[in-house]
């Protein structure tokens, strides 16, 4: 069994070919990357034209904060989070040395490409090998120190992109501790509740992961797909989007709602781990991004979960008789392997018993399509 996040793919190596397209020379969009309604997974009518209803916004320092993270944990499953304490110098830098990240050669960029087996590097998202479709989409996901990819990728600069993309895996994981205290304490959860994150509730060695993604420019948005609809497998996703719009959430009976960037804001969604941890109480939230003719997109996923051999269950304060724990215990490690396997039904492999009382999973996305 795999005990480092960097092993978690060993036994699920992802071939995807590397059919890598320069998108700066692209004028018209190939057949490979036209999405039709049945390639998109999830596809539900657009809520961008009629939809009143916005994504809550969330203000650390409010003293109501507890309410409101429970509120839009439970109906939402995201929110936007403002007055979280990252400088927005901070948030500029890591943006404008992504810019240059990926503005660097194809050539270039494919001397960190990640390996079928691996978890960090250059690539297309690592999700690609379940749809039939290509996405407008470049990334690259640093796990821990990115020195060694970078070194090959960059040789005049890496040190100082590295020494900024540290900076903020710091920060973002001060903020990620932060606000898991949060959304757990919304459930009234205490740190005495949570044995593996230490008996003072210091977090145990926590992993994550940092993905930078990129959605150029796309001559025929209105047919390609940025990101197909997913949910993270973590305990919680914190991401940061430059000012164009492109993420997506899906909510029950709306459809799929934009959220719109707002200067130094942070989106917050609650992953698959916090599901299971909540006992089903907190959705994960459905999520894609769309992209857009006019302007290049960049976005940066820290992508938070617990020490990835830790056992996750729903917790005991959580369950009872009427209650029964919907899932049963997993790691992050063994999750991310069923998710690289089973994608958007990775949750109901894990699902108690869903054969036996034949229960539907209540964050079951299975009816989406993969392609
Ligand atoms: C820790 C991780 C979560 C992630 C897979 C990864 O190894 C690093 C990238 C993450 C990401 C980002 C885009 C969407 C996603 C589903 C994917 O394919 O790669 C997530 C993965 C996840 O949350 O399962
Ligand atoms: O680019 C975005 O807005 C979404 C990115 C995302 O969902 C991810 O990195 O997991
Ligand atoms: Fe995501």
């Amino acid at each position: 069994m795999p005990s480092r996040l960097s092993d978690a793919f060993r036994a699920h190596p992802v071939h995807l070919q590397h059919k890598h397209l320069d998108f700066t020379s692209v004028q018209e969009l190939p057949e490979s990357y036209k999405w039709t309604q049945l390639d998109d997974s999830g596809n539900q009518p657009s809520g961008d034209f009629f939809v009143d209803e916005s994504v809550p916004i969330i203000d650390l320092l409010d003293p109501n904060v507890l309410e409101n993270v429970g509120h839009a944990c439970k109906n939402w499953g995201v929110f936007q989070v403002i007055n979280h304490g990252v400088t927005s110098s901070l948030l500029d830098s890591i943006e404008s040395s992504c810019k240059s990240l990926f503005s660097l050669p194809i050539q270039q960029k494919l001397k960190a490409a990640r390996s079928p087996d691996g978890i960090a590097g250059y690539g297309l998202a690592r999700i690609s090998s379940f749809f039939s479709k290509l996405m407008w989409y470049e990334g690259f996901t640093i796990v821990g120190s990115p020195l060694e990819q970078f070194r090959q990728l960059w040789p005049q600069d890496y040190t100082k992109f590295c020494q900024m993309a540290e900076e903020y895996e710091k920060e973002m994981q001060k903020l990620a501790g932060k606000l898991m205290w949060v959304m757990l304490g919304s459930l009234s959860i205490t740190k005495e509740d949570l044995k593996w994150a230490g008996p003072k509730g210091e977090s145990v060695e926590p992993c994550a992961a940092l993905q930078l993604n990129h959605y150029p420019a796309c001559p025929e948005p209105d047919q390609a797909m940025g990101l197909a609809a997913h949910t993270d497998s973590t305990l919680l996703t914190i991401l940061y989007q430059n000012n164009t719009s492109g993420l997506q959430v899906l909510r029950e009976g709306t459809g799929w709602v934009t959220v719109t960037p707002i200067p130094g804001g942070l989106v917050v969604n609650v992953g698959d781990l916090l599901h299971i941890l909540s006992n089903g109480l907190y959705p994960s939230v459905l999520h894609r991004a769309v992209v857009n003719r006019a302007k290049p997109r960049l976005s940066i996923a820290y992508l938070y979960g617990p020490p990835s051999n830790v056992q996750i269950s729903p917790l005991s304060k959580l369950v009872g008789p009427s209650q029964p724990p919907l899932y049963r215990s997993v790691t992050w490690n063994e999750y991310l392997g069923t998710k690289a396997k089973h994608f958007n039904k990775a949750l109901s492999r894990v699902r108690a018993c869903a054969s036996q009382n034949g229960s539907v999973d209540v964050n079951d996305h299975s009816s989406v399509q993969v392609g």
